[in-house]
């Protein structure tokens, strides 16, 4: 693990106490209701709130009983609601600003593949006032990875982003993350956002760790509250099989089935998530016939569980080696029989999967 800790900071009547074992790639989620701690832990471990406990990152000390490493020595970045970007400077001279930092035999990034990943090639003579919310949120996680971090920590960084904004950037992201070699904490209470990007979930609740773990998995557990959301939603790890031009859709492999997905030009062989929303799933005992369902997977009950919306329940569903939920009506799961180890085909409704 390249990152663990074990970290206390109270505020007023809330208490932090998070004990953390952390991947040593990918995008970490932190999720929570609003209140649930989220920043306060981003900002101890950036060394931005000094409490008791430790933290180790990458095998160094960043805190211990008698030792605080001081947020300026610390080698992370940090990206904020916000872009805090110069205003009197370029952005290009903004990247340089923390590259520059850096001496050069501890460089681990490149300047010019850094601005390409981040597509603001075109946007390196323009002042930060002559950008859009998006383009100013890229360019500062380009500079925040200029600085070689060891850590990239991300709090909130589309939330004052409108919604054009928002899907703007997160291709950029997504991108990001097939590339990074170092983990990249990312606060989010947005279920949709997580479900994209994340690998691994770190769970808050009133200050305390509720749960960790791949993302996959914490997603479609019923005894969390993630699997009871209005917006419940499993990832499912697919492989382009093919894109077909004429119907504007690429097929994906996923388990024994197949799915469809209308998407820009995908790669033979690359790997694809799909979120699949439990609202969206519907069960039925042979494959539709006579339907407009484009996506209709073979699949195994697992378990059926109360929901708290009224008249439902939650089923979660084998696809293979991997997990689906789906919301039905209990009245449905009634009239199908359902119960664990029934085979059943999980249909999704057209927009189902994102
Ligand atoms: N300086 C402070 N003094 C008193 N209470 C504080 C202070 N800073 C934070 N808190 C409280 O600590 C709790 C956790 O706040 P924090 O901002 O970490 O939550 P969050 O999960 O990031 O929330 P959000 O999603 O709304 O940003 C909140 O109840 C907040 O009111």
């Amino acid at each position: 693990m390249s990152v663990s800790g074990a970290l206390r900071l109270r505020r007023g009547d809330f208490v932090l106490d998070a004990e953390l074992e952390l991947p040593e790639r990918g995008v970490i989620a932190l999720f929570g209701r609003s209140g649930s701690g989220k920043t306060t832990l981003l900002r101890c471990l950036a060394g931005l709130e000094r409490g008791d406990g430790w933290l180790s990152v990458n095998g160094c000390r960043w805190q211990e009983r008698d030792y605080f490493l001081p947020v300026h020595r610390r080698p992370l970045g940090y990206v904020f609601q916000e872009a805090s970007l110069f205003p009197h400077l370029r952005v290009r001279d903004n990247l340089r600003y923390g590259y520059r930092r850096v001496e050069a035999s501890h460089r681990r990034v490149d300047f010019d593949e850094t601005v390409q990943l981040l597509g603001v090639e075109a946007l390196l003579e323009r002042y930060p006032q002559a950008l859009s919310g998006g383009q100013r949120q890229r360019v500062a996680i380009a500079r925040a990875l200029l600085a070689s971090p060891r850590l990239l920590l991300m709090d909130e960084p589309m939330a004052s982003l409108d919604v054009a904004s928002k899907a703007e950037i997160l291709p950029y992201l997504e991108r990001l993350h097939a590339h990074l070699e170092i983990p990249m904490v990312y606060v989010s209470h947005a279920l949709e956002e997580v479900a994209r990007l994340a690998d691994h979930m770190v769970l808050l609740e009133a200050g305390s760790v509720l749960a960790a773990g791949p993302l996959r998995e914490l997603l479609v557990r019923s005894d969390l509250p993630l699997s009871h959301a209005d917006n419940a939603a499993a990832v499912l790890e697919t492989r382009v099989v093919r894109h077909d031009a004429e119907q504007q859709l690429v097929e994906l492999e996923c388990g024994a089935g197949r799915l469809w997905v209308s998407r820009g030009p995908a790669a033979a062989g690359e790997r694809l998530r799909v979120s699949v929303q439990a609202r969206d799933v519907v069960i039925s005992l042979a494959p539709p016939r006579d339907s407009s369902t484009l996506n209709c997977l073979p699949a195994r009950v697992v378990e059926i569980s109360d929901d708290p919306h009224p008249g439902h329940l939650l089923v979660r569903l084998a696809v293979d080696d991997q997990l689906l939920l789906a919301r039905i009506p209990r009245e449905a799961s009634k009239r199908l029989a359902l119960s664990p180890g029934k085979h059943v085909y999980a249909q999704l409704r057209g927009k189902a999967l994102s």
